[in-house]
């Protein structure tokens, strides 16, 4: 029976591995991780992670052929396929600070697999990496090792999307592997294609050399974060001009050339992967003297961060200049729907900003609790793509901001709503009720699109959506955005 482990058990190690283990009854499949907390997690009935789908599939295969162990060097001494998936932040420190991606996790996985190992092993990079690691992880496994072993570095770059992770594991849309194009290299190559051809069709398993495969997943995010982008961009014109965002990404979205995914405007776009990895390939081009490409794709993200300070001055401005002691309810705050996950999300800078002019929050997400919520706010940038243990555990008290677990009671009182993710819950919300229990005028700032601003200003609210012409109230109270 060929053996697997993961090293690392988080958002990509245990869904991806979980379908492995559905999918490939014959093999064994085990998922290591030095947190205790989130082992013990994946053993009990309440997961670590939010994942539509993934509670039914980890219970059938737990205890058949999928295991989630503490014990790390023991299941990676025993696996032929090891599969690395641990975090790979963005640097705060030293060389590269703010850009170049941290490969401390990834160096000591490599170092302990080439200390622990005693047969030939096949090493996945799963994490997202810069161009040209494996090389770096090939020495590592080679240098550290006089017993006569051989290391096969492949890159599988995993690209599944978070809310939607186990359809997209299912059905993807490719599986990338690079290998070296040396006999050895391409039989770990078919190795790792034998494994997945359990369930894609081989049509969709690309095989390239290493580079390729490495760059491709940074190129891939580049490219979604820029449609989105582009389309945030368009938004800023929309509202000055009087055009309607969502009527120009559907024109646009209609050009077959182009497509209609990924051109939904908002307040930004955040999780744990597009600025990252954006920064690190900015950082790459800037190490290979392409000055003109890294400021090109750098531009991806300055939007982003220009959408989400625009969204807060549009607040600001809107409520007379001030929101200090007023009650502002913020509807989600996760990175998306359908997750927990709250890894730059655009909902901690809207957040900063209006605490900045000192409103008092009342947040909801039907996902995120207070205290992940309250250790967001606390947490300085890139803290969170750390393990968890290293993160900080506290989470700060803070006067402004209450959490609470239910939609209606954050809006109780307020003077103005804030909608940072898109739940579909919010779309049901008896908006009536909501505005009779507000303070007047009632503000209700649309940062997803998902609300009829024609309904809710029928309704009385004062609305301002991404992108959609301006209400008069929003536009003669104007402010340079
Ligand atoms: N989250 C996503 O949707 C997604 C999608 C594609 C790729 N990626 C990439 O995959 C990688 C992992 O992302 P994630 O979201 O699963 O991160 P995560 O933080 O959820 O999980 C990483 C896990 O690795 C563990 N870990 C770190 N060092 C370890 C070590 N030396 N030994 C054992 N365990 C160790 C941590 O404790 C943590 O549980 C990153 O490179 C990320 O960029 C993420
Ligand atoms: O039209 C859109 C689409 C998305 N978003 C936002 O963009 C962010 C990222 O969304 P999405 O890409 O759906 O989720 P992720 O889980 O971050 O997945 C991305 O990042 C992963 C990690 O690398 C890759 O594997 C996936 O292919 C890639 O889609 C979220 O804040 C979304 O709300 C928009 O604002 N408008």
């Amino acid at each position: 029976m060929v053996k697997i482990c993961c090293i690392g058990a988080g958002y990509v190690g245990g869904p991806t591995m979980a379908m492995i283990a559905l999918k490939c009854p014959d093999i064994e499949v085990v998922v290591v991780d030095i947190s205790k907390p989130r082992i013990a997690a994946w053993n009990s009935d309440d997961l670590p992670i939010y994942e539509p789908g993934l509670d039914e599939v980890v219970k059938e295969c737990k205890d058949r052929n999928l295991y989630f162990s503490t014990e790390v060097e023991k299941h990676v001494a025993e696996a032929d396929i090891v599969f690395v998936s641990v975090n790979t932040p963005t640097k705060t420190r030293g060389l590269g600070a703010g850009k170049a991606a941290d490969l401390t996790y990834w160096e000591s996985a490599a170092r302990m697999i080439a200390d622990v190992s005693k047969s030939d092993k096949i090493v996945v990079e799963k994490s997202t990496v810069p161009v040209k690691t494996a090389e770096a992880i090939e020495k590592i496994l080679t240098h550290n090792n006089n017993k006569g072993i051989s290391f096969q570095i492949l890159s599988n770059p995993e690209f599944l999307a978070e809310g939607t992770a186990m359809a997209d594991l299912d059905k993807p849309d490719r599986v990338l592997i690079g290998g070296r194009e040396t006999p050895a290299g391409q039989k770990a190559v078919a190795a790792l294609k034998a494994v997945y051809a359990h369930w894609v069709p081989e049509d969709r398993i690309i095989t390239t050399n290493l580079w390729s495969a490495e760059l491709s997943k940074l190129a891939a995010n580049a490219f979604l974060a820029q449609r989105i982008s582009s389309i945030n961009a368009m938004s800023a014109l929309c509202e000055s001009t009087g055009a309607e965002v969502n009527e120009v990404a559907y024109a646009v979205g209609k050009d077959s050339r182009i497509g209609p995914k990924f051109l939904n405007a908002s307040v930004g776009f955040g999780g744990s992967c597009f600025q990252k990895d954006i920064l690190n390939l900015v950082y790459i081009c800037e190490c290979n003297g392409l000055l003109e490409v890294a400021h090109y794709w750098k531009q991806v993200i300055s939007i982003n961060d220009y959408q989400k300070s625009r969204f807060i001055k549009r607040v600001v401005s809107s409520m007379f200049n001030t929101v200090s002691g007023k009650k502002i309810a913020v509807l989600g705050f996760a990175f998306k729907k359908d997750t927990g996950d709250t890894r730059e999300t655009p909902a901690i800078d809207v957040c900063h900003g209006l605490l900045g002019d000192k409103a008092l929050l009342s947040i909801y997400d039907p996902q995120v609790t207070e205290e992940q919520i309250k250790r967001d706010l606390a947490m300085n940038k890139f803290d969170w793509d750390h393990p968890q243990h290293l993160q900080p555990q506290s989470p700060t008290a803070f006067k402004q901001v209450s959490v609470v677990w239910d939609a209606y009671e954050a809006c109780k009182d307020a003077h103005g709503i804030c909608v940072i993710t898109e739940w579909d819950e919010f779309k049901k919300l008896d908006y009536q009720k909501i505005y009779d229990n507000m303070q007047k005028p009632a503000f209700l700032f649309d940062g997803r699109n998902v609300l009829n601003v024609e309904e809710m200003r029928k309704i009385g609210f004062v609305v301002y959506s991404i992108g959609t012409p301006l209400d008069s109230w929003v536009k003669d109270l104007q402010v340079s955005i």
